[in-house]
């Protein structure tokens, strides 16, 4: 029998290499490709050669690289005729979006972290890439290390996918677990999740739910084989979340987490949510805690899996990143590429009113005979069901004398909109002060 003989990969041309971005991120992707080269190499059959670093800022520590390989012309970079593979994890819309452009345009397959991007530009960057004939890998930008896009995109791609639902975002993740575990201030553990390298360029896009709406997108998107863009993706952020809902969560057994929610109905539309949430004490989410992030899938034939691991943080997401350019430098090498883009069901999107969940709603009300029984009604009146009530008497507030209790209401499964007109009807009544506020309530 013939073999062929075997080739040393160190011999073959290299794979020219551009990075964009050398942050967080990009600084721990450098140190890998240049500390483990050797390995690299064994692994993919091939040398990969780093050509050039594109930042924004020359001025700066080049943290033991080569400067020469530095260069604040990324444009001029990605425009080059002769890269393989170009590693985007500069974050944003533009100038990224041209950036990536260009560099298929010219070639090169991409690997990039960048969920903003995917979420709202995703359908451009996959049509360029298929009619190019090049490789788009992006693990990293949904929930960093944790694999989950390739056991999406590709393990599971022969069942079907009922439910995605879990922690998507390290920052909140660790502000929350703050606040629960140690008491701090909002404000103190989300400059310590900066300080760690957690939270995007713009943390508004963390705390006000952005960055958990855009890879709730990408898992709908590969989970449903349907287009999800980040502004289809119902969000609500944790500013609103106070240490009295945390006081209040431990009471019920329950603490308050950041959740995305992906679900299809009976019809097979599909829902995509993401908001703070009542997770039971019990439930395996409740005690995945700092930057750490999880997420339950769901499926017909493999029933019920879990995927945990780091969310944030740079070697993390460069473990991820590397695992996309080994992957597509395996590629490379055969002359093949990975899976394109899936959308051709199209399934119709559930309208955030239309979605069912349970919910606590918390009302200050006067404390005087009746009131519960008042409030009860007007839940009964709009089909939503009460499973507990606690009261407990509001803080006293200066210069008032009126007594004030705070209703906290479980309820059972019901309709958003129900619920929304249950906290309009609350808010019209006399007996309630200030607003009504709902928390949902998700895990058994
Ligand atoms: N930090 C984290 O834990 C994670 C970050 N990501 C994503 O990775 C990407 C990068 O994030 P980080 O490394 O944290 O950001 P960073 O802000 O630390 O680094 C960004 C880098 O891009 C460079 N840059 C900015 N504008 C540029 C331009 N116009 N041309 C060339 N270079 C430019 C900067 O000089 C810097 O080196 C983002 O898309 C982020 O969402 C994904 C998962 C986790
Ligand atoms: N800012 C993001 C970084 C990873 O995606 C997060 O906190 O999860
Ligand atoms: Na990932």
């Amino acid at each position: 029998m013939n073999r062929l003989e075997p080739v040393d990969p160190a011999k073959l041309a290299p794979l020219k290499v551009a990075l964009l971005g050398c942050g967080v991120v990009g600084s721990q992707v450098a140190r890998v490709i240049t500390e483990q080269a050797e390995d690299l190499t064994n692994r993919i059959g091939c040398r990969l050669e780093l050509v050039g670093i594109a930042v924004r800022n020359l001025d700066r520590d080049f943290g033991g690289l080569d400067p020469e390989l530095f260069t604040d012309d990324a444009k001029a970079l990605v425009s080059r005729d002769d890269l393989d593979i170009v590693i985007e994890v500069v974050g944003g819309i533009e100038p990224t979006r041209e950036l990536v452009l260009t560099a298929i345009d010219h070639g090169a397959s991409i690997v990039t972290a960048n969920k903003a991007l995917l979420a709202q530009d995703g359908e451009a960057l996959f049509t360029a890439a298929e009619s190019r004939g090049v490789d788009l890998y992006f693990e990293a930008a949904v929930a960093g290390a944790i694999p989950i896009v390739r056991p999406l995109r590709e393990s599971l791609v022969g069942d079907e996918i009922t439910t995605v639902m879990g922690i998507v975002n390290g920052t909140t993740n660790y502000i929350l677990d703050q606040m629960t575990t140690t008491g701090a201030d909002f404000d103190d553990a989300l400059a310590e999740a900066q300080r760690l390298g957690y939270a995007e360029a713009d943390p508004t896009a963390d705390v006000e739910g952005y960055d958990a709406a855009a890879k709730a997108a990408i898992m709908a998107t590969l989970a449903f084989h349907t287009r999800v863009r980040g502004a289809d993706v119902y969000r609500e952020g944790i500013t609103s979340v106070t240490s009295n809902d945390i006081v209040l969560a431990r009471k019920l057994g329950c603490v308050v987490k950041m959740l995305a929610v992906l679900k299809t109905d009976v019809q097979g539309a599909v829902s995509v949510r993401v908001h703070p949430a009542l997770v039971p004490s019990s439930h395996p989410l409740a005690s995945v805690g700092g930057a750490y992030n999880a997420i339950f899938v769901e499926s017909r034939d493999a029933g019920r899996l879990m995927f945990m691991g780091p969310g944030a943080g740079g070697s993390p997401t460069a473990s991820a990143v590397m695992g996309d350019l080994v992957t597509v430098a395996r590629n490379r090498v055969r002359g093949v590429a990975g899976p394109g883009e899936s959308v051709y069901a199209q399934r119709a999107m559930t309208p955030m009113g239309e979605v069912e969940t349970r919910y606590l709603v918390r009302i200050n009300v006067v404390d005087e005979p009746g009131v519960l029984a008042a409030a009860a009604a007007i839940f009964a009146n709009h089909n939503v069901s009460v499973q507990t009530v606690d009261q407990s008497p509001a803080v006293a507030r200066d210069g008032e004398d009126e007594e004030i209790a705070v209703l906290a209401m479980m309820t059972h499964q019901a309709r958003e909109s129900d619920l929304q007109a249950v906290v309009r009807e609350l808010e019209e009544r006399s007996f309630t002060r200030g607003t009504v506020e709902v928390l949902r309530v998700e895990g058994k």
